[in-house]
């Protein structure tokens, strides 16, 4: 049997992490057999592309550079982890994926979408999550959850005009993809979303 690939996109501070740490626990207990992962990341050599492009002191970053460089950590994590998973039938869960490069490059660099989707067409190689939660917070909501875990990196430090590009880049894609993107209240407490996405994977098991 083939596996399912479940990704978890919105704005930094959404709580996405606590969700998906909740989900992966509840999964495990029902027998599933669950990978989580995470973007950019996943693998040892997707780790060490994340650590150059969230180092702050990479200020200088071209845009198209940080594109590029989230559609390698990716090309690596497609290959090795995620595809391989989910053809010997496992539950991939996936902290950010594809989405993630569409709003934050495509839209809150202004690189374009048509331009984001192009260059990840190589790096997902055809690997598609079966399934998006997107969590819908505002942005100064999840710059606020964000602070209180301490120092930010090269993307957290952006103006609030770029998160606000994000958020609405999100909107913009749900709005696209509503066969595949499920949207969250993620300002309800943290068991009440927990609540919300067990039903929704009970639905879809
Ligand atoms: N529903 C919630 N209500 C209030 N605080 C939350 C909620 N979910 C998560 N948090 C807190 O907000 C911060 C960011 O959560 P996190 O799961 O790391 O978000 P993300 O992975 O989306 O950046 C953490 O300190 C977490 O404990
Ligand atoms: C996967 C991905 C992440 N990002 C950004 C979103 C986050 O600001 C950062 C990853 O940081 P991370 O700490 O993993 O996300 P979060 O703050 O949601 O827990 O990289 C992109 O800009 N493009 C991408 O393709």
């Amino acid at each position: 049997m083939k596996g399912l690939f479940i990704s978890f996109e919105g704005p930094d501070g959404a709580g996405k992490t606590t969700q998906i740490k909740m989900l992966e626990e509840y999964l495990k207990n029902k027998g599933y057999d669950v990978v989580l992962t995470r973007e950019p990341g996943g693998t040892y050599i997707s780790e060490q592309i994340r650590k150059v492009i969230l180092d702050v002191s990479n200020e200088n970053m071209n845009y198209m550079t940080e594109a590029l460089l989230y559609a390698a950590s990716r090309a690596q994590h497609v290959s090795e982890v995620i595809k391989s998973s989910i053809d010997e039938g496992k539950i991939v869960i996936c902290d950010r994926f594809v989405d993630s490069s569409v709003v934050y490059q495509g839209i809150g660099r202004n690189l374009g979408i048509d331009t984001v989707e192009a260059i990840n067409k190589f790096a997902i190689d055809g690997c598609m999550p079966h399934v998006t939660f997107l969590f819908k917070i505002s942005p100064e909501e999840g710059i606020r959850r964000k602070s209180k875990q301490g120092e930010k990196d090269r993307l957290e430090n952006e103006k609030i005009d770029f998160h606000k590009r994000v958020y609405k880049g999100y909107e913009e894609l749900r709005d696209k993809h509503v066969d595949r993107i499920q949207e969250i209240d993620a300002e309800k407490t943290i068991e009440e979303i927990h609540e919300d996405i067990k039903k929704r994977i009970d639905d879809i098991l």
